[in-house]
């Protein structure tokens, strides 16, 4: 970390950037022809194709020197000899735990094997107390965290919000110590308790002498795309979660005119990942698990005599492969919306050749993933072994993107029909607006999920920059019974978990670095002269976070290019290290119908299926975009 105490060098941060494999000549040409461009012109401001190219060649550097196992050893994946694969079922279906995606690493990505990093282990050391409290997090939480007032992202709608925690409550989640840390608490703080204890994160036992220094820690989560959320990241609680249904469903109960996944005796929800729960989880894990449910139907239908396990095996497959196309061909672009990026996703899924070519393409260069998309172009983990870092959780830290509170309206008339807190929704509470109590302005009118995903499609979230942290988030109370500010808890957790400060994170992703403050928030006195007084001065010590959210963004852009450049490399490295979706894509896998479901599946299709009160309401623009509204 490149702090004050420490004895690393910036030179020597970018010298010991160890490349994992060494690129083919032509991409070296092109990485040295975009690099002079780019000296005169960044990529976003160059034609949209262009810029796509821009982009994919920068990726190919990240590829090269940014991903860094979390072990010191690769035995950690394990290997076929001592782990073969016995149970043949899972050749073609995915294995809750995560196990076997890879045959030669079956390990790889499993439930408990450690974040990686995007930077080398040794410039990712866990930080000595005083550095970990420098400059005080309660301090830069109530700095630059506090929300005085609602700053909207005009461009995108709830759903979108709602959408990233949902698809990162499939990839990551990191386990928690009973140690504590004290936080102190600044003069005048009006934090509701009189001291602020949080639980640090839980390290991984030491398995090389090297762990000392950078502790590993481990994903309670798969860290595959195979909706871990949904399913659950052990194969113990898929079964429970389907235990009931001989047709490959998932449980799900109808209460009243609503079909609502179960609960517990104590009310939370059963699913597979049920932490930080509030409606716009309820709405999102209802609406895909009717949307396995509905693919069990169809592939029932094609193949009377499956067992159970076939048809569940093969509706996850087509449920996960439907969420990561609507991820990288829908969410993405709504929230990066600039030309070069939705060239550029839309390539990622279905290549340059665009959708109605990408079978012929596929035949013609089967292996180019930037000709015929990654889904299919084959598994490559570019010499690292796969996994989610630490800088890829820390660049998800979005937490500014909920609001206060949630207007719901009729998806038919358009009529107001309520205002509930976010308070009110959270955990056990999630179910609030579907109960007939909470419309008092129109007591014949309960909310329906479809008022309630109407409502999210025509609501905007909270923009993603300084001081816009929603004030139930900094003292959020949980069913565990801690009370956090998730602001502290943001800055603490990369500090403690040795993602680098934000100068140094930009300079390990060959960024540009600010050399002052002003520079840092383009020319924002104010700004400036607050994170000058914050960080004493000294502008290697702030946090990447608050640096991400103070830098200027791109047009378009709903989050830092600072965090993209994370974001450029780790999205794509999901898709093309699996074997369900780089590797064996097509019927063969997918079944005929299954595929020909994710081919014709997008937001809107799986929100018309289940709620179709919704298709006159929609739209022609992106799910994720503001909806028009009734009657608008
Ligand atoms: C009402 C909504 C939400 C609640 C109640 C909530 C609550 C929490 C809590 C309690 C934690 C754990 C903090 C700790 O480390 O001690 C957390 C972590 C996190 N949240 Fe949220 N959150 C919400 C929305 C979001 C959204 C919209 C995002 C956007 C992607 C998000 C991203 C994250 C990330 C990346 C972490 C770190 C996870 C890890 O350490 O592995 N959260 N959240």
């Amino acid at each position: 970390m490149a702090t004050e105490n420490n004895t690393t060098t910036p030179a020597q941060e970018e010298q010991e950037l160890t490349p994992s494999f060494k690129p083919s000549i032509a991409e070296r040409l092109a990485i040295t022809t975009f690099k002079q461009i780019n000296k005169v012109t960044p990529w976003y401001k160059l034609p949209g194709l262009v810029g796509a190219l821009n982009l994919a060649v920068l990726r190919i550097e990240l590829r090269q020197f940014n991903l860094y196992d979390g072990y010191a050893s690769g035995a950690a994946q394990g290997n076929s000899i001592n782990e073969p694969l016995t149970d043949k079922r899972f050749l073609g279906a995915r294995h809750s735990d995560g196990k076997f995606n890879s045959l030669e690493m079956p390990r790889m990505g499993c439930t408990g094997m450690r974040f990686g990093h995007n930077f080398p282990r040794h410039l990712t050391e866990k930080p000595t107390e005083e550095e970990l409290m420098t400059p005080n997090p309660r301090l830069i939480s109530n700095e630059f965290m506090t929300r005085h007032e609602f700053i909207p992202a005009k461009t995108l709608n709830m759903l979108a919000a709602a959408w990233i925690q949902f698809q990162t409550h499939d990839w990551f989640n990191h386990e928690e110590s009973s140690q504590l840390v004290d936080i102190s608490l600044p003069k005048g703080d009006d934090w509701p308790h009189k001291n602020m204890q949080l639980h640090r994160t839980k390290p991984d036992k030491v398995l090389d002498p090297s762990d000392v220094k950078t502790p590993g820690y481990k994903n309670s989560n798969t860290a595959w795309w195979d909706g871990s959320q949904i399913y659950g990241s052990t194969e113990a609680v898929t079964q429970r979660l389907r235990s009931k249904n001989p047709d490959g469903k998932l449980t799900m109960e109808k209460v009243g005119r609503e079909t609502f996944l179960p609960r517990d005796p104590d009310r939370n929800v059963r699913t597979g990942f049920n932490t930080n729960w509030w409606v716009g989880m309820e709405m999102l894990h209802t609406l895909f698990a009717l949307e396995h449910n509905a693919i069990c139907d169809k592939l029932k239908e094609a193949h009377p005599d499956w067992t159970g396990d076939q048809i569940f095996d093969k509706a996850r497959l087509v449920n996960c492969a439907l969420m990561a196309k609507i991820h990288t061909i829908e969410w993405t672009p709504a929230i990066l919306a600039h030309p070069a990026l939705k060239i550029g996703m839309n390539a990622n899924w279905f290549g340059l050749a665009g959708e109605r070519l990408t079978k012929a393409a596929a035949k013609i260069a089967p292996m180019n993933e930037i000709i015929r998309g990654i889904p299919g172009s084959g598994v490559d983990q570019d010499g690292v072994p796969y996994s989610l870092t630490e800088e890829f959780v820390s660049v998800y830290r979005m937490h500014s993107l909920m609001p206060d509170e949630i207007a719901f309206h009729s998806a038919t008339t358009g009529a107001h029909l309520s205002t509930i807190p976010m308070p009110s929704m959270l955990f056990t509470g999630a179910r609030t607006p579907f109960e007939p109590t909470h419309t008092p302005n129109n007591p014949n009118h309960p909310i329906t999920f479809a008022d309630a995903f109407y409502s999210f499609g025509t609501a905007n979230p909270g923009a993603i920059t300084t001081n816009n942290y929603p004030a139930f988030m900094r003292a959020l109370t949980t069913p565990d019974g801690q009370t956090r500010d998730l602001g502290t808890i943001d800055i603490l957790r990369d500090r403690e978990r040795g993602v680098p400060r934000y100068c140094a994170f930009r300079r390990l992703l060959r960024l540009s670095v600010p050399t002052t403050f002003l520079e840092l928030t383009d020319g924002d006195e104010a700004l400036a002269a607050r994170l000058s007084k914050a960080y004493n001065g000294k502008i290697e010590l702030v946090d990447a976070l608050v640096g991400s959210h103070a830098e200027k963004v791109i047009p378009g852009f709903g989050f830092s290019e600072t965090a993209f450049r994370v974001f450029i490399l780790m999205a794509s490295r999901r898709l093309k290290s699996d074997r369900f979706i780089a590797g064996a894509w097509g019927e063969e896998m997918y079944t005929k119908e299954g595929f020909k479901w994710v081919e014709e599946g997008g937001m809107k299709e799986v929100l018309g299926r289940h709620f179709p009160e919704l298709r006159a309401v929609m739209g022609d623009g992106n799910a994720f975009a503001p909806w028009v509204g009734v009657g608008k």
